[in-house]
């Protein structure tokens, strides 16, 4: 066969696109293209995922990543895109950064695809000890050959709090702060709408729009009056709208708009780990705080913040609530550190509209 065509392979334009070099790719670096296919897509009730599917000489031939829970997972994704292409997967190898699920989720369980489809060899990286554990065990039942451990330790810094996440039966935590330049989230007077202007907060209902759960605490909802619904740029709501919760004792009144539809639930607690986990047995995955300051450094102070969307507008105030209260801090080695963490659907850094938009992971 001449290196220059491709493999029993009528099409490959998934690869063209990741500018991937039609040459022989030894197991490590079509493991590394997996990883940065992971990094094309997003955090959140799912961890980040990518794929590569090899033919017997080391070419790479398709390229599949995970866009986020409810989306194709990255195994099924390559495999569909042979599919498209009319690829022959037989003789081929998939590298995938995590074992390939087990069960039936909101797709199906590509340790199924995978062993349809041909394929014959399976390399991935980390196992995966959530629900959807079980994937290589089922993939050797059918035959397919299957190795683990391949840059393992990337896999799992990759998805570190993910595996926190799932492995304490909580879901994956997302907080949102708008403050001004300097870090204020509401004037003296309680007022902060709106401290960001339209095209950030669109993108905040974005956020809001693939999460499971939205959460303010019972001090934003009695300020705000927030409806908490997710919505697009026109006003419009998406189909998808999330739980909209309110943590704390006080009563959230009957009038309030976060009451509007059946999709509320209060829960009346102060402790973080006691909210989360009553709402993981509602099946929440991913939950998305918006606020206000004492819940989000409730959160931040338990260790319980996975990822951080600061959104920060050129607005001085000079006073008025900070965006975070005491985290029992008293000296700068004890600081919590966050890493800027860019992907292809969440850049690191942005410019939204007139404000900033830094995307964060914990890195304390
Ligand atoms: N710019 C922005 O991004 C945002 C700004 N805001 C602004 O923030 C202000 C409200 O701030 P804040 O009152 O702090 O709002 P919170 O939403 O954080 O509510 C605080 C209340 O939540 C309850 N609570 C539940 N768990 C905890 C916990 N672990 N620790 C402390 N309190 C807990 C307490 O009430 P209880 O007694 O009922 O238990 C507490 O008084 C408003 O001015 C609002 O406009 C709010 C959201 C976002
Ligand atoms: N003030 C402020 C935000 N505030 C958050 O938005 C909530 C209002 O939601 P809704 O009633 O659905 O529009 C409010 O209670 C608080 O949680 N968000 C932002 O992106 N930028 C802002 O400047």
């Amino acid at each position: 066969m001449s290196p220059s065509t491709p493999a029993r392979c009528k099409g490959n334009s998934n690869v063209h696109t990741m500018n991937i070099p039609w040459e022989p790719h030894t197991p490590e670096e079509a493991m590394q293209l997996a990883f940065k296919a992971a990094r094309k897509g997003i955090r959140g009730g799912n961890p980040l995922v990518g794929a590569v599917i090899t033919n017997e000489e080391g070419y790479v031939v398709h390229v599949g990543y995970h866009r986020g829970a409810g989306t194709a997972h990255a195994e099924a994704d390559a495999i569909a895109q042979a599919e498209l292409a009319d690829t022959d997967l037989s003789d081929t190898t998939m590298y995938v950064t995590l074992e390939p699920c087990n069960h039936f989720g909101r797709t199906g369980p590509c340790s199924h695809a995978i062993a349809e489809s041909g394929i014959t060899k399976v390399v991935y990286a980390h196992p995966d000890m959530s629900d959807a554990e079980g994937g290589a065990q089922y993939l050797r039942e059918q035959g397919v050959l299957v190795e683990e451990g391949l840059f393992k330790n990337e896999s799992f810094l990759l998805n570190e709090r993910w595996f926190r996440a799932s492995a304490a039966k909580r879901p994956f935590v997302t907080a949102k702060v708008a403050s001004t330049l300097d870090g204020y989230i509401a004037a003296e007077d309680g007022t902060s709408q709106w401290i960001t202007g339209a095209e950030a907060r669109s993108l905040g209902h974005k956020i809001r729009e693939r999460s499971d759960a939205i959460m303010v605490g019972t001090g934003t909802v009695l300020a705000d009056n927030p409806s908490l619904s997710a919505r697009d740029e026109a006003g419009n709501l998406y189909e998808r709208q999330p739980l909209r919760v309110a943590l704390g004792m006080r009563d959230v009144p009957d009038e309030a708009m976060i009451r509007s539809g059946d999709n509320f639930v209060h829960l009346r607690t102060r402790d973080p780990h006691e909210g989360l986990e009553q709402l993981y047995a509602l099946g929440v995955r991913q939950l998305m705080i918006e606020g206000g300051p004492a819940v989000v450094s409730a959160f931040l102070k338990a260790d319980l913040v996975d990822e951080l969307f600061w959104y920060q507008a050129p607005i001085l105030l000079g006073s008025g609530s900070t965006a975070v209260q005491d985290l029992g801090i008293t000296t700068l080695a004890d600081a919590h550190r966050w890493a800027i963490d860019d992907l292809g659907m969440t850049p690191g850094t942005q410019i939204v509209g007139s404000d900033f938009r830094v995307h964060l992971i914990p890195n304390h």
